[in-house]
């Protein structure tokens, strides 16, 4: 067999929360995580929108605990890991505990991109508990290379074996996101791996995820028809037949994934990833993308447009766990606007 050149990782079921107003069923995660571990996917992301313990007043509560639904993802996966994601400060040491006894063989930990000290005692006891590690560097448009290598060389000390440069904001064009992946590759050597998560916000998921594969990564996120937070991630059927193209071996299946996208998918999603005027002022001004109904919802209540709060949060760039200050802008304003 060939070997596996770029691992494509599956984040429809934790990302693509965001887009479902954390809805799924646990019919959803059992019907998806079956067609992606057919089609060869090694490491399928299942939590809340923003990771374990994410279920609050603040982020949305999910409609099915999630740790049903990891367990029934887990339950499904016959050749794939089930990897969770991890806010440290939302969720816990104890949250981590659960996940791995109900089977996740993966975590992924998210910090803002300055912040990665944060992650260090959850790696650490990830370690322990026998998981495979990965460190999210949110909203890396904001740091430099520079930067980023040296917060992703904390999160390797403390034991991740792959740090993502997350274009949260899908804000990254190109060499902006080659540049932060080379640095990172550069810095690790080989002690540690580095991955991509994209954001179709400027409709440049797929592109920059070709762009970091070249400049070394080795894991690319996806979802299923785009499924995420803004526009949604890089299609994973599309990054499957786009690296197929390339002659670049993933060892997943494009079209058992496409018949995924099709089948499976799209039946289920609420709202459609789509680049309409409030997640393209995402891009452009550097928005978190998972604040996209949050805007959404603050526009509808207080009349006053989506992509104007939107422009006011990359303004005053907000990070995440600010959501409560959307509602701050809107009123704001609200104000402005009845004079
Ligand atoms: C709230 C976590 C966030 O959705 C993680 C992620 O996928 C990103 O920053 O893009
Ligand atoms: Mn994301």
């Amino acid at each position: 067999m060939t070997e596996r050149e770029v691992r494509l990782v599956d984040t429809s079921l934790r990302d693509g929360s965001h887009a479902m107003a954390h809805q799924f069923t646990e019919a959803n995660v059992r019907d998806t995580v079956r067609a992606l571990d057919t089609a060869g996917i090694s490491l399928i992301e299942v939590t809340h929108g923003d990771g374990l313990g994410g279920s609050t007043f603040n982020y949305g509560f999910s409609l099915v605990d999630e740790r049903k639904l990891i367990a029934a993802a887990v339950d499904e996966a016959e050749r794939a890991t089930i990897a969770v994601l991890l806010l440290p400060g939302l969720g816990t040491v104890s949250d981590l505990k659960a996940a791995a006894d109900l089977g996740a063989g993966a975590v992924r930990i998210a910090t803002h991109c300055t912040e990665a000290d944060v992650s260090i005692q959850h790696f650490t006891e990830a370690r322990t508990l026998g998981l495979e590690t990965v460190g999210f560097l949110m909203l890396s448009h904001m740091a430099t290379p520079e930067t980023l290598a040296k917060q992703g060389r904390i999160m390797v000390d403390a034991g991740c074996q792959c740090v993502y440069v997350v274009d949260s904001a899908g804000a990254l064009i190109l060499e902006e996101a080659a540049d932060r992946v080379a640095a990172l590759a550069a810095e690790f050597g080989d002690a540690a791996q580095v991955g991509y998560h994209g954001h179709q916000n400027l409709s440049f998921g797929v592109a920059n995820s070709v762009l970091a594969y070249r400049a070394g990564a080795k894991q690319i996120d996806g979802s299923l028809v785009a499924l995420g937070a803004g526009a949604g991630n890089s299609p994973t059927e599309v990054l499957a037949a786009v690296f197929e193209r390339l002659g670049v071996q993933t060892g997943v299946d494009k079209d058992v994934l496409m018949d995924a996208a099709e089948n499976v998918v799209k039946p289920f999603i609420t709202r459609l990833p789509v680049m309409d005027r409030s997640s393209i002022v995402q891009g452009f001004a550097g928005v978190y993308s998972s604040f996209l109904l949050h805007a959404e919802r603050a526009a509808e209540r207080y009349g006053v447009p989506a992509h104007e709060i939107l422009y006011r949060v990359g303004e005053r760039r907000y990070v995440g766990g600010q959501e409560d200050m959307i509602i701050g802008i809107a009123l704001e304003l609200a104000g402005e606007k009845s004079g």
